[in-house]
């Protein structure tokens, strides 16, 4: 049951949901690459779970790579949320989501980067592969 002021300042006690999805895709090149010994191209990604547009909300969305790569700070103020790279391994990337909302404070998620499918895929000879994972961020009493 949501609270009630008195003196009709903002409705305490009311949640906003919304739904996302964050993880990436790759891709296996079929041999290493010779310039630089990269296997794989890959996408990571943060998105609304049901297509919404979330750029009225969501001031920008940073990925943190690992330090090998060229700026690995990377920083995106509209959709899609999302780093194409390529590379060898697997690492942990920090996705950290800022709201437009001043009071908000930023959401900080943590993906480990998924490259190599099973062997049976491989033997099925998939090459594609998703890792990805739904979560929810919670808006309590929003401005
Ligand atoms: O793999 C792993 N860490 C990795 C860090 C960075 C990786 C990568 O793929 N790359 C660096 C990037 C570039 N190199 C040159 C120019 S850009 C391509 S892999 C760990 C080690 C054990 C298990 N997982």
């Amino acid at each position: 049951m949501a609270g009630y002021s008195m003196d009709n300042s903002r409705v305490k006690g009311t949640v906003i949901t919304k739904p996302v999805i964050f993880g990436n895709k790759s891709s296996y090149f079929g041999k290493k690459r010779e310039s630089d010994g990269h296997t794989h191209s890959w996408t990571c990604y943060f998105k609304s779970f049901n297509n919404e547009d979330v750029s009225s909300y969501i001031k920008k969305v940073q990925f943190k790579l690992h330090e090998s790569y060229a700026n690995p700070t990377r920083v995106l103020s509209k959709p899609p949320y999302e780093v194409n790279e390529t590379g060898w391994g697997e690492f942990e990337i920090q996705i950290k989501v800022y709201f437009m909302d001043p009071v908000e404070r930023p959401v900080t998620l943590y993906h480990l980067l998924k490259l190599f499918q099973t062997e049976a895929a491989l033997a099925s000879g998939k090459k594609n592969l998703v890792s990805e994972y739904y979560d929810e961020i919670i808006f309590q009493d929003p401005t």
